[in-house]
């Protein structure tokens, strides 16, 4: 395998400028799945996917999943499903990622415009969407690219499946894996997800966990039009006033969730959980890094771990219909939406967490006699993952992290969501794996998200490698 390898280094090496145009390209196409407007774009970039999945030799579909729920108006947009290679004397791995990205405006703060990829001297590429999650992606396309240019045999059969929900939730996604659980993907021997990133910025990792996520949206309204604060101030209820009231008492200043019912449900730690903290290379100067600040809420680095890993989290997340701009508008808004999400772990029960947050939220709103009306309801829902690192799968993984960045992977749990791990795990019986891309400072979600050159051009060796493992593993 080793000369193998060598060449396809080579060829990854060599074509830096090309994947680099590749990933340009993707991120120049603002496909926001939670913003209704930018539906043609979330559109425009399957059939990006399309058009290059074709053009390297894939078999390719554009499957469609129907109205969006609650918004029958719109069309969700297609999964991509694709296969490269059919021989049955090899492995078949599933891909999944996802092609849409969160919502990104320069007036955010972005230092370069969110829709053109900028690389920095050094080698930093910011864009929306270049670490979360089309830099990925096309790793996996520039895997494939480069062995047809290196003339190398392709080790595995691949088949792909890239939506374009993930970050609102995965709508529909569910359906169409448990649909094509023993049809299109009845093939595959595991699964492999690159959606996520290392702990640090130096050690690569392999993830075996994920929190789930519920995202809740609570409405306040009142009159029946924004009003003059002026005119009306003092002489009416106003939502605004209720909601922060209501969002106020679902966590406190350290994360402390306050909604009754929630840690109830939280798995308590072993013995063997505190272990495995103690060998993770992890240190609070990365972490303050990452921040981009020192307001951790923990000292020590076990603590801050299982707050991100193992423990439940609420975010809030924003309020539409409020006042955010520049300046002082002396606005009573009329109606209001507070925005905020509970990342789940085990053994939290998706409809059982929902009870608690609508019976506190209904009993905090009851309790300030408000002549306004309230409505709290779940967006969408998710659940946490946990499986076991001891797979074929896993070992495959680590040995390409080896060869490619020369250290020993950390294992690792996530904090974050990708709704559909579990759901291939439960209707495929096959073992996922998540093996990341990107570091804990690409700010995902976040401003001026990036993805260094280095990542991306060793992380689409790191994949390559990875398949020429799988190929290696033996039976079991
Ligand atoms: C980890 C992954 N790259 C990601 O960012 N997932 C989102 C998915 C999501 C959105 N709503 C619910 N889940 C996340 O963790 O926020
Ligand atoms: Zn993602
Ligand atoms: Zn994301």
């Amino acid at each position: 395998m080793a000369p193998l390898l060598d060449s396809f280094f080579k060829q990854v090496d060599s074509s830096v400028n090309h994947f680099t145009m590749r990933l340009r390209k993707a991120v120049a196409i603002p496909s926001i799945s939670a913003d209704d407007a930018r539906r043609p774009d979330v559109v425009r970039m399957a059939d990006f996917l399309y058009q290059e999945l074709k053009s390297l030799g894939a078999s390719v579909k554009l499957r469609p999943l129907g109205k969006q729920p609650g918004k029958e108006y719109l069309e969700l947009p297609p999964v991509v499903l694709a296969r490269y290679g059919n021989d049955n004397s090899k492995r078949t791995i599933l891909l999944y990622g996802h092609y849409d990205v969160q919502p990104a405006e320069k007036s955010d703060g972005w230092t370069t415009e969110p829709f053109d990829l900028t690389i920095d001297e050094k080698g930093q590429m910011f864009g929306r969407g270049a670490t979360d999650d089309k830099g990925p992606i096309l790793g996996w396309l520039n895997v494939i690219e480069a062995h047809q240019k290196a003339g190398i045999n392709f080790p595995v059969n691949l088949l792909m499946c890239f939506e374009g929900m993930e970050e609102y939730g995965s709508l529909g996604l569910e359906e169409l894996v448990k649909e094509e659980a023993k049809k299109f993907f009845a093939d595959a021997d595991a699964v492999c997800i690159s959606d996520n990133y290392w702990l640090g910025t130096e050690k690569p990792c392999l993830t075996y966990g994920l929190r789930g996520c519920n995202y809740y949206s609570v409405e306040v309204s009142g009159p029946s039009a924004d009003l003059h604060s002026g005119m009306f101030g003092g002489a009416t209820q106003e939502p605004m006033t209720d909601l922060v009231r209501v969002l106020s008492s679902l966590v406190d200043t350290n994360g402390k969730i306050q909604i009754p019912g929630i840690m109830e449900q939280v798995v308590a730690v072993t013995q063997d959980e505190e272990d495995l903290y103690a060998g993770i290379s992890f240190t609070m100067e990365a972490f303050h890094e990452s921040l981009g600040s020192k307001t951790a809420i923990f000292d020590d680095e076990k603590k801050t771990l299982m707050g991100r890993w193992r423990y439940p989290s609420l975010s809030l997340h924003g309020v539409e219909g409020a006042f955010s701009g520049p300046g002082a508008k002396t606005v009573i808004p009329s109606k209001v939406i507070g925005k905020f999400s509970i990342r789940t772990v085990p053994d939290m029960d998706i409809d059982e967490t929902n009870k608690c947050v609508f019976k506190h939220v209904e009993e905090k709103f009851a309790k300030l006699k408000s002549k306004s009306t309230l409505r709290v309801y779940a967006q969408h829902t998710g659940k946490w993952w946990v499986a076991s690192p001891k797979h074929w799968n896993f070992n495959a993984a680590a040995k390409a992290i080896v060869r490619v960045y020369g250290v020993d992977p950390d294992f690792t749990r996530e904090g974050g969501s990708i709704p559909v791990a579990v759901t291939f795990e439960e209707a495929t019986g096959k073992n996922v794996l998540l093996l990341p891309m990107g570091t804990s400072t690409d700010g995902a979600h976040s401003i001026n998200e990036k993805l260094d050159t280095r990542n991306y051009i060793e992380g689409t060796k790191l994949l390559g490698a990875y398949l020429h493992y799988v190929a290696a593993e033996p039976q079991r």
